[in-house]
C-alpha cells in the first residue's frame, strides 16, 4: 500500500469530535467549530481615515492656492461620538482619524492641507487644495457586507481570527474538542526515564516524543506508560484502551516480524478491522493501523525515527481532522537538493532534512544519520525530503518535494 492510499483509507474513518466553548484568550491554534457571518457590515459607520475636516468637496470646486475657501467649522468629532449636525454649504467639522463622517460630508481633508483661522468667535478652517469625493473616507461595508462569511469551520484560529472573532463580540469562541491521544509503548527494554541505565536497555523516549507531535497537531496526549512484550498483557490493556473515551490509541514499537513483535500478532488477531500493516515507505514500512468500532489505533515503528515518520505521514492528518481540518492531501513545497543523494531505494523514502532558501530558491538537505534508529538526527530536521524510488540516487540541484515539518501537513 502506498503512503497516499493509506492516508486516504485513514482519513475515512476519522470524523470530527464534538465542539467546546472556550474563552476568546483561550482559542489561540484551536480549530473553530462553526462558520462565522458578519451581522453588520465592517466597518458600520463612514469612518474618516485622516485626523483633518470633514467637508462638502462641492464647496472646493474652484479652490486654489491663489484661491483659497474659507469654511466655518460647526463641531468636533471625536471617535465613537455620533456627529450632531449636518455638514451644509459653507460648513466643515473637526474630525478624528476613526471618528463618524458626518451626514452632507463627502471627503476628509487632512489636516495638514489646511490652515485654522479664528475669527470673531469663530473658527474657519482654510483650504488651498481640491479633493476628491470620497477621499479620507471609508465606505460602509468596504470590507464586509452584512451577513458576509469571514471565517469557517475548521480554520485554525490565529491572531487575525482573533481580532476578526473579538471584533465581532465573540467573547467565548466554538472549537473543536481536542482529541485525547493516548501512548502505549511496547518493549520489555524500555526503562523509566527517571530509572538508571541498565547493560542493553533504554529509556522510553518514543511516548514523550509522540506526546510532543501530538501537541504540536491539536491533541491531547495521554501518556498510559509502557508494558512488556507479554500478549497477554497487552492485549488486555488494547481493549481497555479502545474501550476508554481516548479518540486515538498509539502504540509503538513490536510491529516488525520479531519474537516478540506483539503489536504485529495483535492486528493478526483482534477483533477489530487492520486497514494495513505495511507501507511502501522508509523508514516506517511495518507501520500498521486498524479501527475497532469507529476507534483508530495505530501500530508505530518502535525505531524512534521510524515512529516520528510514521505520526507525521499518518497520525497527524487524523488528529486535525478529529478537529474539522479540511486535510486532502500532504501539503508539499518543491526545492532543490543541496547536496547529492545517493542511496539506493526501492521504496519512497522520507528523509529528515533541513530546507532553507538561498537567492530566491528553495533547498533542501538532508540532516545527520539516516537510519530508523537514530534520535539525535531528528531536531535538526525541518522536513521531510520525499526521495522517489531510485537505483542511481539524485545529484544535487535536482527537483524534490518536501514536507514541512512545522505542524503544516495541512492548512
Ligand atoms: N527481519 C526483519 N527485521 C526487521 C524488519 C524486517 O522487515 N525484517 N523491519 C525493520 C524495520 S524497517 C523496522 S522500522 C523495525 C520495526 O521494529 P518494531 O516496530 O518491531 O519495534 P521493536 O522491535 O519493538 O523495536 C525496534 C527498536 O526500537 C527501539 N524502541 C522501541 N520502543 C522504543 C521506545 N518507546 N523509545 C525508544 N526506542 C524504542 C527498540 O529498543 C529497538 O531498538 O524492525 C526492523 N527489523
Ligand atoms: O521502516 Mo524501518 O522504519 O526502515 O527502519
Ligand atoms: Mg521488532
Amino acid at each position: 500500500m502506498t503512503v497516499e492510499q493509506a492516508r486516504a483509507l485513514l482519513l475515512r474513518c476519522a470524523q470530527p469530535a464534538d465542539a467546546v466553548e472556550v474563552e476568546l484568550v483561550d482559542a489561540f491554534g484551536r480549530r473553530l467549530a462553526a462558520s462565522v457571518q458578519t451581522e453588520e457590515p465592517i466597518p458600520h459607520f463612514r469612518r474618516s481615515g485622516m485626523d483633518g475636516y470633514a467637508v462638502r468637496t462641492s464647496d472646493l470646486a474652484n479652490v486654489n492656492a491663489a484661491a483659497p475657501v474659507e469654511l466655518e467649522v460647526i463641531e468636533h468629532i471625536p471617535c465613537g461620538v455620533e456627529p450632531q449636525y449636518m455638514i451644509t454649504v459653507g460648513k466643515a467639522a473637526r474630525i478624528m482619524t476613526g471618528a463618524m463622517v458626518p451626514e452632507g460630508a463627502d471627503a476628509v481633508i487632512m489636516q495638514e492641507m489646511t490652515e485654522l483661522v479664528e475669527s470673531e468667535g469663530r473658527s474657519i478652517v482654510r483650504i488651498q487644495k481640491k479633493v476628491a469625493s470620497g477621499t479620507n473616507i471609508t465606505p460602509i461595508g468596504e470590507e464586509a457586507r452584512e451577513g458576509t462569511l469571514v471565517l469557517e469551520a475548521g480554520e485554525r484560529i490565529g491572531a487575525g481570527h482573533t481580532a476578526i472573532l473579538a471584533s465581532l463580540g465573540y467573547s467565548r469562541v466554538p472549537v473543536y474538542r481536542k482529541p485525547k491521544v493516548a501512548i502505549l509503548s511496547t518493549g520489555s527494554e524500555l526503562l523509566q526515564l527517571s530509572d538508571p541505565m541498565q547493560m542493553g536497555k533504554i529509556r522510553n523516549s518514543n511516548a514523550y516524543m509522540l506526546s510532543a507531535q501530538i501537541i504540536a497537531a491539536g491533541g491531547q496526549p495521554q501518556l498510559i506508560g509502557q508494558i512488556p512484550d507479554d500478549y497477554p498483557r497487552a492485549e488486555q490493556m488494547l481493549y481497555d484502551l479502545l474501550s476508554s473515551d481516548a479518540d486515538l490509541i498509539v502504540t509503538t514499537g513490536g510491529v516488525s516480524v520479531g519474537d516478540y513483535d506483539i503489536m504485529a500478532d495483535f492486528f493478526l488477531r483482534w477483533e477489530g478491522t487492520t486497514l494495513f500493516n505495511k507501507i511502501a515507505m522508509r523508514p516506517g514500512s511495518p507501520t500498521t493501523a486498524g479501527s475497532w468500532r469507529n476507534k483508530l489505533l495505530f501500530g508505530l515503528s518502535g525505531n524512534p525515527s521510524a515512529c516520528f515518520v510514521g505520526f507525521e505521514l499518518f497520525v497527524r492528518p487524523v488528529i486535525q481532522q478529529l478537529q474539522g481540518a479540511v486535510v486532502d492531501h500532504a501539503q508539499t513545497v518543491t526545492c532543490h537538493l543541496a547536496v547529492d543523494y545517493k542511496k539506493v531505494n526501492a521504496y519512497p523514502r522520507y528523509v529528515r532534512g533541513y530546507w532553507y532558501s538561498n537567492g530566491g530558491e528553495h533547498y533542501a538537505k538532508p540532516v545527520g544519520r539516516d537510519k530508523s534508529s537514530a534520535i539525535l538526527s531528528l531536531k535538526e530536521a525541518n522536513c521531510l525530503i520525499v526521495i522517489p524510488p531510485t537505483k542511481t540516487g539524485f545529484p544535487a540541484g535536482d527537483i524534490v518535494q518536501i514536507i514541512p515539518l512545522d505542524g503544516a501537513m495541512s492548512k
